[in-house]
């Protein structure tokens, strides 16, 4: 059975919506983690942070974008546990914010409707989060 000594590693994304349905994804940069891999905005949850406030934060860092944390409801999550450290990716679906989505963070942001993003190479987790996005016609 494998076990690990650290606390699993809590990440948090947004499935951002907008009127026509399409959602936001956005490039990694080359040289990170995954770089040049398509992903859901979001990322870790700092220690004292609860999910919706975590991500909150993050978006507003990556794409200068506000969102409540009412409106951040919750979808699906994702655990890898083959490495090191166990990542559990929880993710949200969103369908109002203010402001225009910019990459502060990302190469990329790319907007689709879920069943057409398939394509995108992305990481481990995002792939079965889009297939929940996609099996409940979000
Ligand atoms: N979105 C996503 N993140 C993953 C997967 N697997 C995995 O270990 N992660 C990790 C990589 C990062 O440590 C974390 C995502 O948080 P982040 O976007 O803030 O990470 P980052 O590389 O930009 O880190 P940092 O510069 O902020 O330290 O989740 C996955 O399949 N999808």
């Amino acid at each position: 059975m494998p076990s690990t000594s650290h606390a699993p590693l809590l990440v948090v994304a947004a499935a951002l919506q907008d009127a026509r349905g399409r959602v936001l994804m956005q490039q990694r940069p080359v040289g990170k983690a995954h770089g040049g891999l398509w992903e859901f905005p979001g990322g870790k949850v700092e220690p004292g942070e609860t999910p919706a406030r975590a991500l909150a934060r993050e978006l507003r860092e990556e794409l200068a974008i506000d969102v409540a944390e009412d409106d951040l409801i919750p979808l699906g999550f994702a655990t890898d546990d083959a490495g090191e450290r166990c990542v559990i990716l929880l993710l949200f679906s969103c369908r109002r914010w203010s402001g225009d989505p910019r990459a502060l963070d990302a190469c990329e942001l790319y907007w689709d409707l879920p069943h057409d993003l398939t394509h995108l190479p992305m990481p481990p987790l995002d792939i079965p989060l889009l297939a929940q996005l996609i099996d409940r016609h979000l």
